[in-house]
């Protein structure tokens, strides 16, 4: 088991309108544990997650698993993507088994009666009946249809799951179900995950680390429970205000609501420094400090990378965690 690790990675999508939807991102996703990526829509999330997959051209930087660039790796990808409509993700008309068959990869069991075996126990993985492995996805509910798509990606045997807005699209009732399966085999199968999501409530039930996102930056990486309860960034703080329920209870599945009131940049021009100097409420209060936000983006000084991921730091001229950083042991996990 190894490493992902997001080496200053950027993407461009080009066309008359271009934009950097990631600019120079760098995370790590330790094994075996779980990044929760937070941030607003249009963020950068999904960008910077396809990239890992190859859905997202990446135009700088790498992207590396156990020092190996993804775009290197074999045929038989050890990163799987689940992604958040699990209508538009299978083939209606393939019965579920028959989906399930084609992702598990060439090769790796010859013969009917084995690849009919590996379904079974796919399924079961999935706390789904074998039984209905014939079955249409149609007769499906999207709670069922989303464990298939866990099935569909945990055939590879992957070492990375990357799931995007998995629960979104669920009705309320069935999204905890599939939380709990999903950190059940997290857990199991000692899977490393990037797992995104807007409600942060669900990130907090399942991160080891939290990273946030702001217009195609990470602005804040740590320990899931302290960005959660001791944020140091302005528009951190501005998430967690939006969503307090996030910090008192682990099951409140409603749907978190965006940063306050201000309008959000255009991710087409962003602002020169600090990119959320626009609507932070810190560097304007602090006179001598307004410039320094105008003129240098922290982003680009905060160590984000690597083995920095084990401490709490935040892109923030003001952020008292700029420098002052807290560690914890490789491989603790959120209390
Ligand atoms: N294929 C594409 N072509 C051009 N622009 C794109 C493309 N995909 C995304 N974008 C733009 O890139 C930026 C980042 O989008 P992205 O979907 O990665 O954000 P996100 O944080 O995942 O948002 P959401 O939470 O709504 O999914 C947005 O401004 C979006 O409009």
């Amino acid at each position: 088991m190894s490493d992902l690790v997001f080496d200053a990675v950027s993407v461009r999508y080009g066309g008359r309108r271009g934009l950097t939807a990631v600019d120079r991102v760098g995370l790590t996703v330790p094994s075996g544990q779980v990044v929760g990526l937070v941030g607003e829509s249009g963020s950068g999330k999904s960008t910077l997650a396809r990239a890992a997959v190859g859905l997202s051209p990446i135009s700088a930087g790498r992207v590396l698993l156990g020092g190996v660039d993804v775009r290197k790796l074999p045929r038989r990808p050890p990163l799987q993507m689940v992604f958040q409509d699990p209508y538009s993700s299978l083939d209606p008309r393939m019965s579920i088994g028959e989906s399930i068959t084609e992702a598990i990869p060439r090769g790796v069991l010859p013969g009917r009666a084995a690849r009919r075996d590996e379904v079974a126990r796919l399924l079961e993985l999935v706390n789904l009946d074998p039984e209905r492995s014939g079955h249409l996805p149609g007769r499906l509910s999207g709670g069922q249809r989303q464990r298939v798509a866990l099935a569909r990606a945990l055939a590879g045997r992957p070492e990375v799951l990357i799931a995007d807005e998995i629960t979104s699209a669920l009705d309320v009732s069935v999204q905890g179900a599939v939380l709990n399966l999903v950190r059940s085999l997290q857990r199991r199968m000692g899977l490393s995950m990037l797992f995104i999501s807007h409600n942060l409530a669900v990130i907090r039930y399942l991160s080891d680390i939290v990273a946030v996102m702001y217009l195609g930056r990470i602005v804040e990486v740590g320990p899931a429970e302290q960005v959660l309860t001791d944020p140091q960034h302005p528009y951190t703080r501005d998430l967690l205000a939006a969503a307090p329920s996030a910090t008192t209870s682990l099951l409140d599945i409603g749907e978190a609501s965006e940063t306050a009131d201000a309008e959000p940049a255009d991710p087409h021009d962003p602002p020169g420094g600090c990119r959320y100097h626009t609507r932070c409420p810190v560097g304007p209060l602090v006179r001598a400090g307004r410039e320094l936000c105008l003129q240098a983006d922290p982003a680009d000084t905060v160590p984000i990378k690597g083995v920095a991921h084990r401490r709490h730091s935040a892109a923030c001229h003001f952020s008292e965690n700029e420098s002052h950083q807290l560690t914890i042991p490789r491989g603790a996990s959120a209390p």
